[in-house]
């Protein structure tokens, strides 16, 4: 599933019964629920990529995803926007931009 069909999902689920959808009961459970989440799941990646477990890394970084882009749903800012400050972003080395920080 492509990073844009699952923004759609989850754009989709706001509004829908908790019952029916994880999206949808995380969403209801507000903005602090979702960062909690994605916090606890960008840890267990992390300790995957420590640990060098591939597939257990591929999974959490799934889940990592999935949960960063609810996190955003639950404060209105969509996959566009965060291509959109990519794309500001494109063709400027990180290098520069670090140095031009200093
Ligand atoms: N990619 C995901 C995805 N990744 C993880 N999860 C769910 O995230 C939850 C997190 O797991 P945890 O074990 O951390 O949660 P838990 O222990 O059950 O919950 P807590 O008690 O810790 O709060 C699990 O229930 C997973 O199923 C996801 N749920 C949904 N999706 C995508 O979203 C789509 C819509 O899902 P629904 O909204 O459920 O229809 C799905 O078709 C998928 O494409």
């Amino acid at each position: 599933m492509s990073l844009q069909s699952l923004a759609a999902t989850i754009e989709a689920r706001k509004g829908a019964d908790p019952e029916s959808s994880w999206t949808a009961k995380l969403l209801a459970k507000g903005p602090e629920k979702a960062a909690q989440k994605f916090g606890e799941e960008a840890i267990e990646a992390i300790v995957e990529a420590i640990k060098g477990d591939r597939a257990r890394l591929i999974s959490e970084a799934a889940d990592t995803l999935y949960h960063l882009l609810v996190m955003c749903a639950a404060r209105d800012v969509t996959l566009g926007d965060i291509e959109a400050e990519l794309e500001r972003r494109e063709g400027r080395s990180g290098l520069d931009e670090k140095a031009a920080r200093s």
